[in-house]
């Protein structure tokens, strides 16, 4: 069987979309998932993203990790979806309903609230997850937040100066986050302004991770560190996150999409 694919960018967070919407696939077993995944003759990615029918929304969105997990959320793949939609939809992911909405800089993107609750992130164990009372070397007292997936956030000097290959795995996997976590190293530049990089759960360092910029605009606000509206910088561009007042998040930013193609399934199976 031949199956079209879309392969898309959300500020250099890369994306194989598959589109199962009309037609379904055979399951997406981890193996497949991590064959499409890694990069070789114009395919491969760092998330793989399905899109499925939805009763209660424009469609449903499942996404994979290059590793092969499935997760519950992802704000860059979130506005790559948008993108292809071309109009405001509701989409249905594991971590939430997501509204999207083309606007002048792009997809505006609205979330769920965020969470705080320590069996929300989720940890091992009850903590205030405003100042985990917790360090990896260098690295301490990080906030957790769960934007539809998990995450700790690290306000740090020079974020750039942080050896984020090294620790980056050593947090992710620490059997204090039971559903492992995404690692957030954030510089506040000013109230409106934080530089930020990212090593995801099961995806490694990237050059831009949606929700990452949420969970830290999240974190740097309840630390009285920024007002509700900032403007995170990644290595692969900008995004504006505000936090409304209603306790939605709205993520905005550009997506591109870089070309389609087609991959023979038993290849991969
Ligand atoms: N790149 C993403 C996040 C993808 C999922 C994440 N690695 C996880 O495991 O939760 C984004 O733009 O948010």
């Amino acid at each position: 069987m031949r199956v079209p694919f879309v392969k898309m960018h959300g500020l250099g967070n890369d994306f194989v979309v598959l589109d199962a919407r009309e037609q379904a696939l055979p399951t997406l077993a981890p193996a497949i998932v991590r064959a499409l995944a890694d990069r070789h003759e114009g395919i491969g990615c760092d998330q793989l993203i399905l899109l499925e029918p939805s009763d209660t929304a424009s469609a449903a969105m499942r996404i994979f990790n290059r590793d092969g997990s499935e997760v519950e959320s992802c704000g860059n793949a979130n506005r790559a979806v948008g993108v292809l939609l071309g109009q405001p939809a509701r989409v249905a992911t594991k971590g939430g309903m997501v509204e999207l909405r083309p606007d002048a800089d792009g997809i505006a993107v609205t979330l769920d609230p965020p969470r705080f609750d320590w069996d929300a992130i989720p940890l091992a164990y009850a903590m205030d997850t405003l100042t985990l009372p917790l360090g990896w070397e260098e690295l301490e007292q990080p906030a957790a937040v769960n934007v539809g997936n998990p995450h700790v956030v690290f306000f740090v000097e020079d974020n750039d100066a942080v050896p984020l290959e090294r620790l980056g795995p050593i947090i992710e996997t620490d059997s204090v986050f039971p559903h492992k976590i995404n690692v957030n190293v954030a510089t506040v530049e000013d109230r409106k302004t934080i530089r930020l990089r990212v090593w995801e759960r099961g995806a490694g360092l990237t050059r831009a991770c949606g929700t990452g910029a949420c969970a830290t605009a999240v974190a740097a606000m309840r630390r009285g560190l920024a007002d509700r509206a900032v403007t995170v910088h990644l290595p692969g561009g900008a995004l504006s996150i505000a936090w409304r007042e209603d306790g939605h998040i709205v993520m905005t930013g550009p997506a591109t999409e870089a070309y389609r193609g087609s991959f023979e399934w038993d290849d991969y199976a």
